[in-house]
């Protein structure tokens, strides 16, 4: 089965309302039309940003599609500080963004948490980004299959296979991630093949070989294309990279198949 890659732009906590404009309108400029056929492309600002970047993509009829850094288990109700799945969809959201590192690690968001959150995105017609990776400590021991494998049946436990069929999943390396160390595109091969395998088990094997598994960590256009050559890896999680239009926009180009 042929899997379009996508790449997706998590700007963290980083660019206003205002910013965000900017390099949305920056990034459409820079990536012409022809390239939508062959990358999906999308942008995961700040929750304050998406009012506005949802007026910037409607008015131009951009073909970048946007989502949310993370989503609230509940859908409504006495959760001070949490955002809903229903107010992400009302805004045009695509995607959501769960159980990134950061927030298993910041704000303590265990395997259960990403689950109930990963529900949520599915109650409300997002498509959640779930997130797995393993840490230095990890890597140094050689146990890294194991570890994102637990990981990913913990983040997915219960789903059904129509469930699994509507999600994504990143494989982010934690000592990666920020730090200019990318994994080689074996280190991403070994654990997306992985996790395949495990999603195969989970749904069956047609619905793993439909399931776009992404790889983040240090991605940059200097070494996107080597990362989504290999055959299970369907596009990237880019973090540093994403907030420079013109650089997002030829990693997502070579993505695509082709250099601008
Ligand atoms: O965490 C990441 C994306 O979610 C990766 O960040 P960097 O691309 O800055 O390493």
């Amino acid at each position: 089965m042929s899997r379009k890659p996508l790449i997706a732009g998590n700007w963290k906590m980083n660019l206003n309302h205002l910013e965000a404009i900017a390099v949305v309108q920056k990034l459409a400029f820079a990536l012409p039309e022809k390239y939508f056929a062959h990358v999906d492309v999308t942008v995961i600002p700040p929750f304050t940003d998406l009012r506005s970047v949802q007026t910037a993509v409607d008015g131009d009829g951009l073909l970048i599609t946007y989502g949310a850094q993370d989503v609230s288990p509940y859908d409504s109700g006495a959760y001070t500080g949490d955002i809903s799945g229903a107010f992400l969809a009302k805004l045009g959201c695509t995607f959501v963004v769960v159980g990134h590192s950061e927030r298993r690690t910041i704000h303590g968001e265990s395997d259960e948490i990403v689950l109930a959150k990963t529900k949520a995105a599915l109650r409300h017609g997002l498509t959640p980004i779930v997130c797995i990776g393993e840490g230095l400590e990890i890597r140094e021991q050689g146990t890294q299959v194991a570890y994102n494998v637990a990981q990913l049946e913990g983040s997915l436990a219960g789903l059904t296979a129509d469930e699994l069929a509507k999600i994504v999943i990143a494989y982010e390396p934690v000592w990666a991630i920020g730090t200019g160390k990318v994994a080689t595109p074996a280190d991403a091969q070994e654990v997306c093949a992985a996790v395949r395998a495990s999603l195969a088990e989970l749904g069956g094997a047609d619905v793993a070989a439909g399931i776009r598994i992404l790889y983040g960590g240090s991605v940059s256009s200097k070494n996107v294309g080597e990362i989504v050559a290999q055959s299970d890896v369907d596009g990237a999680l880019v973090g540093g990279a994403s907030l420079k239009p013109e650089e997002f926009a030829a990693l997502s180009a070579i993505a695509a198949g082709g250099p601008l």
